[in-house]
């Protein structure tokens, strides 16, 4: 199970946002020491986030073109666009035009462009 930020916030000041070397406002943006901690603990869900975000992009994507090609070799067509109308209108359901564009995306990244 992926942790909390709020589980992970209350002791990293030393560790991350202090001792790691460098300069703490060019890498935080903040000299604060506790809003660097902050923003350290927090980088690290958002670290975590982008890596299953990519993880599941390409298992999306590997999965797309496995339907496409069985379809094919089963003689069906290369795309189902009603179906591609579902998970477009999914996704600007949950997150408005941005998630229109996230869509294409995803769409493209697993049949190709149109
Ligand atoms: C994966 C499929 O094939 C194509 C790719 C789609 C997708 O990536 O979601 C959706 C519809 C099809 O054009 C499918 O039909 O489910």
């Amino acid at each position: 199970m992926m942790t909390d930020v709020a589980e992970q916030s209350g002791d990293t000041t030393d560790t991350q946002a202090g001792e790691a070397g460098g300069d703490t406002a060019a890498r935080f943006g903040t000299d604060e020491p506790g809003a660097a901690a902050r923003i350290a603990a927090i980088r690290e869900r958002i670290d975590e986030i982008d890596r299953t975000m990519i993880a599941l992009w390409q298992e999306r994507a590997e999965l797309s073109r496995e339907v496409g090609a069985t379809r094919m070799a089963s003689g069906g067509t290369r795309l189902v666009l009603s179906r591609e109308r579902e998970i477009l209108e999914r996704f600007r359901h949950a997150l408005g035009a941005d998630g229109t564009q996230l869509a294409l995306l995803l769409l493209r990244a697993g049949r190709g462009p149109l």
